[in-house]
C-alpha cells in the first residue's frame, strides 16, 4: 500500500489540487486509489439532503475507490475555521482513534491512499492534537505543498524543519503556481529547489497557473514513480 500525508505551507495553497492531482497520477497504475480528508473543517449541502466538504468531494472525484464517508472523512465540521474552533463551536473534540482506524479501513482496502491535512503543518485539532500529531499517527511520508507566492520561501523552509524535527520523511514538493502575478517566480523556484532539495526533498511537481485548476491535466506533471 501506498500512502502519504499532504501537508502545505498554509491553507487556500493548493493541498486539494496537488493531492488530487496525485491521486490521477496513482490511479494510472494502481487499480484502487482513495484519497481521506482527514479532518474537515466547512461543510455545504451535499445535494441529497445531508451535508459534505468541498475538498472531501473532490478527492471522491480524482478516487477510483468508493468508501463510505466515516472512512474518507472521519470528521466533518460545520464551519470553515481553525478544526480546533469549529469543533469547539460544535461541541466535539476531535481526537486520533476514530481517524485512525478509518485511516486503516482504507489503506486495507486500497493500494494507495493520500491524506489530505487542514491548513498548514502546526494547524491545531483541538487543545492538546495538531495536523503535526495527526500525520505522526498516521506515520506516512509527508508530501509539502508550496502556494508560489511572496512569503512562501519563509513559510516552506519553517514547514520542512518542522516535518523533520517531527522524525517524518519529508518524501518530496509540490509547487502550486497559485499567483499568475508574482514577481521572479522562477528565482524564488530555484531558492526552493536548491534549499529543499539540499534536505533531500525533491520537486515532484511544479503546477502551472489554471484559470479553471483541472488535477487530470495537473497530474501529468507529476514524475513517473507516481503514476
Ligand atoms: N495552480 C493553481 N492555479 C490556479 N489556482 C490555484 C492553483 N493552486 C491553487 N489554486 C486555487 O487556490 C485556491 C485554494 O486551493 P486549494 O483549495 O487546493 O487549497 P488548500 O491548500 O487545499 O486549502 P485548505 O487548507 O482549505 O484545504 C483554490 O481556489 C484553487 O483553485
Ligand atoms: C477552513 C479552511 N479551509 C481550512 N480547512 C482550515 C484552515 C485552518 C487554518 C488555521 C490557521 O493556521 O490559522
Ligand atoms: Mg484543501
Amino acid at each position: 500500500m501506498i500512502g502519504c500525508f499532504v501537508t502545505g505551507t498554509d491553507t487556500g495553497v493548493g493541498k486539494t489540487l496537488a493531492s488530487c492531482a496525485l491521486l490521477h497520477a496513482l490511479g494510472r497504475h494502481h487499480a484502487r486509489v482513495v484519497g481521506m480528508k482527514a479532518v474537515a473543517a466547512g461543510a455545504e449541502p451535499d445535494g441529497h439532503g445531508g451535508w459534505a466538504n468541498e475538498d472531501t468531494l473532490a478527492l471522491r472525484a480524482a478516487s477510483t475507490l468508493a468508501v463510505p464517508a466515516a472512512w474518507d472523512n472521519p470528521v466533518l465540521l460545520a464551519d470553515p475555521l481553525s478544526p480546533h474552533i469549529a469543533a469547539q463551536r460544535a461541541g466535539v473534540e476531535v481526537t486520533l482513534p476514530p481517524i485512525l482506524s478509518a485511516y486503516h479501513q482504507l489503506a486495507a482496502q486500497s493500494d494507495a491512499v493520500v491524506v489530505e491535512g487542514a491548513g498548514g503543518w502546526r494547524v491545531p485539532l483541538s487543545d492538546s492534537l495538531s495536523i503535526a500529531d495527526l500525520a505522526v499517527a498516521l506515520q506516512l511520508p509527508v508530501v509539502l505543498v508550496v502556494g508560489l507566492r511572496l512569503g512562501c520561501l519563509n513559510h516552506a523552509l519553517l514547514t520542512a524543519d518542522a516535518i523533520r524535527a517531527s522524525g517524518l520523511p519529508l518524501a518530496g514538493w509540490i509547487c502550486s503556481r497559485m499567483d499568475p502575478h508574482m514577481l521572479a517566480p522562477e528565482d524564488n523556484l530555484a531558492t526552493l529547489r536548491r534549499a529543499l532539495g539540499s534536505l533531500g526533498a525533491p520537486l515532484l511537481a511544479d503546477l502551472p497557473h489554471q484559470v479553471r485548476p483541472d488535477p487530470r491535466t495537473a497530474s501529468v506533471q507529476l514524475p513517473q514513480e507516481w503514476q
